[in-house]
């Protein structure tokens, strides 16, 4: 937790757990200057951060990094070898990558607890993430998705999205801004700072003022309308009203998007000259205490849902393959664990075989049923190793075909 610094430098572990913050914006957005001011910031404050580079592409990095993507995988061979083009070769490094995440939140964890040995040494509060500028491939690749869960499911973390102020001062750039954002906070679920980045060149008030102010941004709108920003071609009236189309579908939209405005952090930085720095590290301490609030409750949650899927996932494939060995049978009670009784190994391949005969098969069941019955059980007890009575019979069998699995 940022809040707990200095003061609580000593041993108090818990309570010093270091927050995540996760660095995406668009390419050029200003992302790793961003990096490398809130590095040095957190090294002036001698508070250095653990640093972690997933950007196998970038050529020269500004500043250092603990563990680097580039270090366990060669993009460029990569590229090669699977013949990708520079995405696929992101993507593809990235999928590499994550498979080593589980020794990546090994040494996170282990140079993030207390060293017993060197109780002064003072504890990492932050963890910076530096993300490829193909913001798409990290945010919606299946790599990505491990690489955020698995390090929210060990701290608090936080996405700040980098955004280039200059190039969002026009009302149609600054929604498609708003809209890939909310679709970040709504695939991520995790909570999320705006960064208006660049503000040496242009101010982000103008955006804190649309975010919050609807009549504001109505006034912008019509300003660009009557401007023709918006070309007057995607089916308005082509005049100096410009598309009435795009007008209605922004308004609409800032509408909709008042309720995802009020989830999200905004603040105004120049990484080039390091101002709002500060007010950027505040907002992570309000948005940690907001993950370990709402978010790690719901991760929780979501975390045991996939489990009982998983289970009901494994009971669904255990019936169904018990029905499969009972395909053929015209009876109108459907089988469950208990009822398995038909069929040894030859009468099982029978009435899986397309070319047999219905009737027959009924009549062979009825015949064959306590042979095969015993001649599964005799199989199930050699595979158990031990005899068991009638009663525990049914449960031996769903033990074999767990222990099968
Ligand atoms: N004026 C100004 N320029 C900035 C600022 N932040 C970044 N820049 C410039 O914006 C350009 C892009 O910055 P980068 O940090 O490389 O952007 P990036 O998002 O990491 O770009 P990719 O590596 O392509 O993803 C560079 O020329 C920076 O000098 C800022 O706060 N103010």
């Amino acid at each position: 937790m940022a809040s707990s610094t200095a003061p609580s430098a000593s041993q108090d572990a818990p309570a010093s757990q270091p927050v995540a913050v996760v660095c995406v914006g668009m390419a050029g957005s200003g992302k790793t200057t961003f990096m490398q001011q809130i590095n040095a910031h957190l090294h002036g404050k001698k508070e250095p951060p653990y640093v972690i580079n997933l950007d196998p592409a970038v050529l020269h990095s500004p500043f250092e990094s603990n563990i680097d993507i580039r270090d366990s995988v060669n993009y460029k061979e990569v590229m090669k070898q699977y013949n990708l083009g520079p995405n696929g070769g992101i993507l593809t490094s990235l999928n590499l990558f994550a498979t080593k995440i589980d020794q990546v939140l090994n040494l996170l964890e282990k140079r993030t607890a207390p060293d017993p040995a060197n109780p002064a040494r003072k504890p990492i509060t932050n963890i910076l993430v530096d993300t490829p500028g193909q913001i798409e491939v990290f945010v919606w690749s299946a790599s990505g998705t491990i690489l955020l869960e698995s390090l929210a499911s060990s701290f608090p973390t936080v996405i700040a999205y980098i955004i280039d102020t200059p190039r969002t001062s026009s009302t149609s750039t600054f929604m498609s801004n708003m809209l890939y954002a909310c679709s970040i906070l709504y695939k991520t679920k995790l909570p999320m700072i705006l960064v208006f980045n660049k503000t040496d060149i242009k101010d982000a008030s103008f955006a804190k003022e649309w975010m919050t102010d609807y009549d504001a941004f109505q006034a912008a709108l019509q300003e660009d309308e009557n401007r023709n920003a918006f070309g007057g071609t995607e089916g308005g009236d082509g005049g100096a009203n410009g598309s009435g189309y795009m007008g209605s579908l922004l308004n609409s939209m800032s509408l909709m998007l008042e309720e995802f405005y009020a989830h999200l952090s905004v603040v105004g930085v120049s990484s080039l000259y390091g101002t709002g720095i500060d007010e950027f590290f505040e907002a992570v301490k309000v948005k940690a205490e907001e993950f370990k609030r709402d978010y790690e409750p719901e991760l929780e949650k979501r975390r045991e849902m996939r489990e009982e899927n998983k289970k009901k996932e494994r009971e669904k494939e255990l019936e169904k393959m018990m029905k499969g060995m009972s395909m053929g049978e015209e009876s109108a009670t459907p089988l469950t664990v208990g009822d398995i009784k038909d069929g040894d190994d030859d009468d099982a391949m029978d009435t899986l075989s397309p070319d047999e005969d219905d009737e027959d098969d009924d009549e062979d069941d009825e015949m064959d049923e306590p042979a095969a019955r015993k001649g599964l059980q005799s199989r199930y007890e050699a595979a158990l190793g031990e005899t068991e009575d009638t009663t525990t019979q049914e449960a031996s069998f769903v033990k074999y075909l767990h222990s099968q699995r």
